[in-house]
């Protein structure tokens, strides 16, 4: 008997203490043959990848996908034990046909360079929820581009290049922010890191996590935001939902412990140490679809010198919602996706 309970328990035990870290799918050969069909044959139906009905029907065409991509990132959903981030690597990108990175975003213009990329990112996030945008960012599109921008060098924002984009929630200010965010990278060739602390790799102490459980904190809105509905909202906690196994709300940036509160402000300062101390360097590479969870993981990027040349680092990103429903005060109609924040 007590062998049995031995053998059964051991792999158990190692997955416990094996270090979390971003899970990795690697595309077989067959698999990217089957991307590219699927792809090939969506993007002679739908002009773009932003199209309704294409949008729309994403679940549905899914199905399309190899299985063991949807398993992958169905588990990805549901299992709230892993780090928060997985990716899937080696759809390959022709680098040549995906031309220059453009130098401007293109807010009116659906680029078709990459529409058949940009169309299985749509697939792969719409097994994880629906997409979502924002109506003062990027002009509600739901497919952004982060790609560095002159004159944005030193800013908090997805376009800058010299500062460090300092780690955070995405829309941490606002209740409807999305549930994960997606990367798709089309070019890196410069090997700058997107940077990961997850909620999975810390331990806090008792009295920390009680304080970051109160509704001490003010979150403001970053410059896309800049109404005044954003202005005066409430104290909110930093971290929610189950005790065991929280999920986290921060953007040390854009928020601050409501005024003289000195144990309110000790805790956030020492949640951000230890996120800090677990900060995790992944360099994206082309073809790498990533998917973050933003309740559980926070996301930054390292700080890299521009070239502007056209070949500079491209992501596509798209932000995912499990409820369109928790929004629909703030939508035009009950199957818009953007959220008006204006
Ligand atoms: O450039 C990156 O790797 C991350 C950018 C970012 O924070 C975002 O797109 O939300
Ligand atoms: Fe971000």
């Amino acid at each position: 008997m007590n062998s049995t309970y031995s053998t059964m328990e051991a792999p158990a035990l190692k997955a416990a203490a094996a270090k979390k870290a971003p899970q990795v799918l690697q595309l077989t050969l067959a698999e990217q043959e089957q991307l590219q069909y699927v792809a090939t044959v969506l993007a002679a139906r739908y002009i773009h990848a932003e199209v309704p009905a294409f949008v729309h029907r994403a679940r549905i065409l899914a199905g399309e996908l190899p299985p063991r991509l949807l398993s992958y990132l169905h588990n990805f959903k549901y299992d709230e034990d892993n780090y928060g981030v997985c990716l899937i690597k080696g759809y390959p990108i022709d680098d040549v046909a995906i031309g220059p990175t453009p130098a401007q975003l293109n807010n009116q213009i659906y680029s078709l360079n990459a529409v058949r990329e940009e169309m299985l990112l749509v697939l792969f996030n719409s097994v994880l929820g629906d997409l979502m945008s924002w109506s003062t960012q990027r002009e509600g599109r739901l497919i952004n581009d982060i790609l560095p921008i002159k004159g944005h060098e030193q800013e908090q924002l997805s376009t800058a290049s010299n500062s460090t984009l300092e780690w955070h929630i995405e829309e941490a200010f606002h209740p409807c922010r999305a549930d994960n965010l997606s990367l798709l990278c089309l070019r890196n060739h410069d090997l700058i890191a997107t940077t990961f602390s997850s909620m999975a790799t810390i331990e806090l102490p008792d009295n920390v996590k009680r304080e970051l459980f109160l509704p001490k904190y003010i979150f403001e809105a970053d410059k896309n935001f800049n109404s005044p509905a954003f202005r005066l909202q409430d104290p909110a906690p930093v971290l929610f939902g189950d005790y065991a196994a929280p999920y986290l709300r921060i953007d040390p940036a854009f928020m601050h412990p409501i005024a003289g509160d000195q144990p309110a402000a000790e805790a956030l300062a020492l949640l951000i140490d230890l996120l800090n101390s677990q900060l995790e360097e992944v360099v994206l590479e082309a073809g790498d679809y990533c998917f973050i969870d933003n309740y559980r993981v926070v996301h930054g990027r390292k700080p890299f010198t521009a070239r502007y040349d056209g070949q500079d680092r491209w992501l596509k990103r798209v932000l995912v919602t499990r409820d369109l429903r928790k929004s629909r005060t703030i939508r035009k109609n009950a199957a818009s996706r953007v959220l008006l924040t204006n």
